[in-house]
């Protein structure tokens, strides 16, 4: 897979912008605040169909502008896909492959697959639990488009039930007349994303242990293990669906109490732990790092693994982050075989080998250029 080109149109700070990529590495470089990390964010919204940065799509779309247009050419298997995304200020997306307007976000999805890594990343350690959901969530979203639509059901059904568990205008006994049924309501939405976040888990947990095993020259184990509420040693359906109901009822007085469900994959914890010692607790800095790379690194392998195609990766402003090692780590991991975006205040940072075999940008408020010729 190989991103030819992305353009966009009243993105961000882009009124108008062409990006044509011709190595397999590019760095774009300028200051802070000029458009590096929107540009990239564009690429990561035709891969997932969401960004991580902005909540709703009057954000992404040019301040006073009523609409926003991002488009890319990918090459992969062999053809050439054109992908095309509207966004309007609180309206419907519009979603074209080919030219062809698609019904759903869903078929637009999967033809083009990214990893991104930026400073931010390292929340996947230290943050709240929901940063490591989204990171799961994200994945799935791209080795399974139709996910979007199996968490926008459960999302739903949870507001539902929410909304049910805080009306004032329903009686106790009304009330626990109708809580079964979205009970049930619940738990079917529930069970497919728990499903495929343990299942992801299971398959990622392998690769980011050898992976974190050779950056850090194996002198500590890494563990990532997927914590959800009720144990998973039942992996099917039915057993899940059992337990998830076993659980609502013991937390049904608490429920009516605090007016929340209580019960779900919104309470989903992804554990990573360093010698069995929690690292979000314990972990050095360096050492968080090291996990969050071999996280990474490891979500590439899988994507590769699953979709039969490498990656894009972007790299947004995280190579300064890194100490030698890890960047030796990560570069080497690259090598020429992944399509790679980097973003950077400085050039100073890369090796020349790494400079003369890629591609330098300039951004500068929201404009894309060359930058000037050596004297
Ligand atoms: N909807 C929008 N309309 C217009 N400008 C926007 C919009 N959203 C963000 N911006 C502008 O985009 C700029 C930030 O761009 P971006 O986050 O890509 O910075 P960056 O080049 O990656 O910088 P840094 O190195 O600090 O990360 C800011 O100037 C911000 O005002």
């Amino acid at each position: 897979m190989f991103l030819r080109s992305v353009q966009l149109h009243d993105f961000r700070n882009y009124a108008e912008a062409d990006l044509e990529l011709t190595s397999p590495k590019t760095i774009l470089v300028g200051d802070n605040a000029q458009g590096k990390s929107n540009l990239l964010e564009a690429v990561q919204l035709l891969a997932t169909g969401r960004s991580t940065r902005a909540l709703r799509d009057r954000e992404l779309i040019a301040r006073g502008k009523e609409q926003a247009r991002v488009a890319a050419t990918v090459e992969r298997l062999g053809d050439t896909v054109e992908l095309e995304m509207i966004l309007r200020a609180g309206k419907r997306r519009t979603v074209r492959v080919g030219g062809e307007t698609r019904r759903t976000q869903v078929e637009a999805l999967g033809y083009l697959h990214c990893v991104s890594f930026s400073s931010l990343d390292l929340d996947l350690v230290r943050g709240a639990p929901e940063t490591r959901r989204d990171w799961l969530d994200g994945i799935l979203l791209q080795l399974e488009p139709v996910y979007t639509n199996v968490l926008a059901q459960f999302v739903q059904a949870l507001h539902q039930r929410n909304a049910l568990l805080r009306s004032t205008e329903l009686s106790p006994d009304a009330l626990a007349e109708q809580l079964p049924c979205w009970d049930d309501l619940l738990v079917r939405a529930a069970t497919p994303v728990m499903r495929r976040r343990h299942r992801l888990i299971e398959r990622l947990a392998p690769l980011a242990r050898r992976w974190h095993g050779s950056i850090s020259g194996g002198r500590e184990t890494f563990a990532v293990r997927y914590q959800p509420q009720i144990s998973f040693e039942q992996e099917d359906a039915q057993s899940v669906q059992q337990a998830l109901q076993e659980l609502l009822k013991e937390k049904r007085t608490l429920e009516g109490r605090r007016g929340t469900s209580l019960v779900g994959p919104h309470r989903d914890e992804v554990d990573l732990s360093i010698d069995e010692i929690p690292a979000r607790q314990f972990g050095s800095q360096g050492q968080q790092r090291t996990l969050v790379l071999a996280l990474k690194l490891a979500e590439l392998e899988l994507l590769e693994q699953v979709t039969g195609e490498v990656p894009l990766l972007l790299l947004d402003d995280v190579l300064a982050e890194l100490d030698l090692h890890r960047q030796d780590q990560l570069l080497g991991a690259i090598q020429e075989r992944v399509q790679t975006i980097v973003t950077t205040t400085h050039l100073s940072l890369f090796d020349s080998q790494w400079l003369q075999s890629a591609t330098v940008l300039t951004i500068e408020k929201g404009r894309i250029g060359s930058p000037p010729a050596p004297a």
